[in-house]
C-alpha cells in the first residue's frame, strides 16, 4: 500500500506558517494537514480561511484541511475556494451530510471523520460517497497527546468494507502518531497519517517522514 504522510500544522510555529509548510515540503510530505477548530467542536481555536489562503500561495502542498467546527455546511465554499484540496467533516455534526454534498459538488475529496467515542458504523451509509474516512486516534483538540490502540478496530473493520465493496478508499489516522505507532495503524489498513507532534518537533523531519511511511518501529 502506498502510505502518505500529512504534517498537522497544529505543532507548527504559528509565527511562522508560510516558512514551516515549506519545510514539511521539503522534508518530503506528501500533504500539509490543516487543523481549523472553533472552540464549539472542539475546545480550542485554531485557523480560518483566510490563514489556507494565504499558506497556498507558499507552497504546492495538497491540502487535507479537517473541519473541528460544529457547522461545517457553513464553512465549506470558504475552505475550497482558499485552496483546500480535499475536506474532512465530522460525522457527530448535524450538516455532515451537507457539507458533503457541497464538498462533491465542488469537486473535492470529502472525507468523514470519527471521534474516539463515535462507532464506525456513522460512517457506513456514505462509503461510497467518500474518498477517505479518518479516524481520530486521540480527543480531538490538542496534538502531543498518546495514541488510543482500542480505535484499531475501526481501521480494520474500515479496510474490510473497503476491500468487501471494492472501493478505493483511503484511510487516515490522526492523534498520537509516531514512529512507534505509525506501523500499528498501517497494519490495522490505514494508508494516510497525520503526525504533528513527531515530525514538527523532530530533529530531522525528513528521516522521521521517511520512518513514518515505512511502517517500521
Ligand atoms: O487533529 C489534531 C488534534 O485534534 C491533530 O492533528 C493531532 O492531534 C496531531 O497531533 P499529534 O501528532 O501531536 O498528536
Amino acid at each position: 500500500m502506498n502510505i502518505q504522510i500529512a504534517p498537522s500544522i497544529l505543532s507548527a510555529d504559528f509565527a511562522c506558517l508560510g516558512q514551516e509548510a515549506r519545510r514539511m515540503e521539503l522534508a518530503g510530505a506528501d500533504l500539509l494537514h490543516i487543523d481549523v477548530m472553533d472552540g464549539h467542536f472542539v475546545p480550542n481555536i485554531t485557523i480560518g480561511a483566510p490563514v489556507v489562503y494565504c499558506l497556498r500561495k507558499v507552497t504546492k502542498l495538497p491540502f487535507d484541511v479537517h473541519l473541528m467546527i460544529s457547522e461545517p455546511d457553513r464553512y465549506v465554499d470558504a475552505f475550497v475556494d482558499a485552496g483546500a484540496n480535499m475536506v474532512t467533516v465530522h460525522a457527530e455534526c448535524p450538516s455532515a451530510d451537507e457539507a458533503l454534498k457541497q464538498l462533491r459538488h465542488r469537486g473535492v475529496k470529502c472525507a468523514l471523520s470519527v471521534k474516539p467515542g463515535t462507532p464506525v458504523d456513522a460512517v457506513y451509509p456514505y462509503l461510497d460517497k467518500l474518498d477517505m474516512v479518518l479516524v481520530m486516534t486521540v480527543e480531538p483538540g490538542f496534538g502531543g497527546q498518546s495514541f488510543m490502540t482500542d480505535m484499531l478496530p475501526k481501521i480494520r473493520t474500515l479496510r474490510q468494507w473497503a476491500d468487501q465493496f471494492g472501493l478505493p478508499l483511503d484511510i487516515q489516522v490522526d492523534g498520537g502518531v509516531d514512529v512507534n505507532t505509525a506501523p500499528l495503524a498501517i497494519a490495522a489498513g490505514a494508508n494516510i497519517l497525520v503526525a504533528g507532534t513527531a515530525v514538527f518537533y523532530s530533529d530531522d523531519p525528513k528521516a522521521t517522514i521517511r520512518k513514518l511511511r515505512s511502517g517500521r518501529a
